[in-house]
């Protein structure tokens, strides 16, 4: 099987191209589509950001990206390679994941959970492992003592922190996001904010996120797509996005939260 390690990934191009991408769960009476012929590219350098209703199928996407998931049709290529045709090891050295939750493993303290991807490439001497992984944390802004922690004794802040540090140990170009700052009180979410907008610069990383939280989207995103209809049905700067006549459209964005939104818009100009 190819294996980016042995490929080398292009220098340019898209970073994700899906194609009529359709994904599909077979429940024990029906067959449940939930994306059907959907197109989304994601250019390198991006903040993506995917709205959508509630069960439209965000996280699925994310984890089609992510190849936990198989399409029932259709291709996604992860700089110009079919996912399919990834190993492991070759999608894991291209795409970093922060779950919803962090996903710490509980057994784990902060410093294995980080080094955890790079041990499992069985090729490096534990000394480097642990270096690389202590670069990682202070990268995210934790302190050398927080790698002897467990995660039970994190903060929620401290926890999506140890959790982005193990999605860049293997120096992924593109980072998926699930709703990054959920859970966390505003100042804690300003603060993951700012990390990601830092490290998205300084590492020249292509982001794809899914958020609900207008600040966190307006702050960071470049592009935003919106899936509904079981489609990516509008992909584009934010204040186009919020011009597009949809249902879900309107009540996302110009509803209750509107006037928010509107703020934002006039807040960050790079959005209009
Ligand atoms: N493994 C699975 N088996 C069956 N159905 C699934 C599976 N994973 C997801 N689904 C269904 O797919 C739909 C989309 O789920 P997904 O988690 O992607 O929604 P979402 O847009 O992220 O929603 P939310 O905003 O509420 O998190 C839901 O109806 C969900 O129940």
């Amino acid at each position: 099987m190819a294996d980016a390690v042995l490929t080398p990934i292009p220098a340019d191009g898209p970073i994700v191209e899906i194609r009529k991408l359709t994904s599909a769960f077979d429940l024990p009476d029906r067959r449940l589509v939930i994306h059907k012929d959907l197109d989304l590219t994601v250019n390198r350098g991006e903040v993506l950001s995917i709205v959508g209703g509630s069960g439209s199928g965000k996280t699925v996407l994310l984890r089609q990206i992510l190849g936990l998931e198989r399409p029932a049709a259709g291709e996604v290529r992860i700089m110009g390679q079919p996912l399919h045709t990834l190993s492991q090891r070759g999608a894991s050295s291209r795409i970093g994941m922060l779950f919803q939750h962090g996903a710490l493993f509980s057994a784990f303290n902060v410093l294995e959970n980080v080094a955890f991807p790079l041990r499992e490439l069985k090729t490096l001497p534990q000394r480097l492992i642990d270096e690389a992984a202590m670069v990682c944390l202070q990268m995210v802004g934790l302190k050398p003592a927080d790698a002897q922690k467990m995660p039970s004794e994190l903060s929620g802040g401290m926890i999506k922190r140890a959790a982005l540090a193990r999605a860049l140990i293997m120096d992924p170009p593109l980072l998926l996001l699930d709703e990054p700052t959920a859970g966390l009180d505003p100042d804690s979410s300003d603060a993951f904010v700012h990390l990601l907008r830092s490290l998205h610069r300084d590492l020249a990383l292509t982001v794809i996120m899914v958020t609900h939280d207008l600040d966190t989207l307006f702050e960071l995103s470049t592009r935003i797509a919106v899936v509904a209809d079981q489609r990516v049905i509008v992909a584009g700067r934010p204040k186009d996005v919020i011009a597009f006549r949809h249902p879900f459209i309107e009540d996302f964005f110009l509803g209750e939260r509107g006037q928010r939104a509107m703020e934002l818009l006039r807040e960050y100009p790079f959005a209009i």
